[in-house]
């Protein structure tokens, strides 16, 4: 698919250069950030396979309760709305849950739940923090 840039003809050539350059360390970035979740979701895979092999329950309330208050913490060290941190983690544990779910064999989870990831709906796309 060939996508071409919507820039303006007479934008000043040396801000051009510079975003091009500013795009390359997002595009590393967005590859990185791939990588890094194919990585967590092989190992979440393994989790699930071992939770279904054990019959242990799909979701951990407090394990995702901790990983929150770990993550919301490093967020405001890294300078990152927390709030935001924690959004995409509970949006990520939401689809981790749902193929654990699918690896039991079981009925998707009610989407409707309130508390932690299990609320949150896993194909629904993550809203950018304001
Ligand atoms: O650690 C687990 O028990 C997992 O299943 C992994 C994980 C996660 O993605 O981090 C997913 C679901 C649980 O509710 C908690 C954590």
């Amino acid at each position: 698919m060939a996508v071409h840039e919507e820039l303006p003809a007479d934008a000043d050539a040396a801000a051009i250069l510079q975003l091009h350059s500013i795009r390359e360390s997002i595009d590393n970035i967005d590859a990185a950030l791939i990588h890094l979740l194919a990585e967590r979701f092989k190992f979440t895979q393994s989790v699930g396979r071992l939770k279904a092999a054990h019959g242990l329950p799909a979701a951990d309330p407090a394990r995702e309760l901790m990983q929150i208050d770990r993550l919301r913490g490093l967020a405001g060290e890294a300078h990152l709305d927390p709030a935001f941190a924690e959004k995409f983690l509970n949006f990520i544990i939401a689809e981790v849950i749902h193929h654990h779910v699918k690896i039991a064999g079981g009925e998707p989870m009610d989407a409707t739940r309130s508390a932690g990831a299990a609320g949150v709906a896993p194909n629904a796309a993550p809203r950018a923090a304001s």
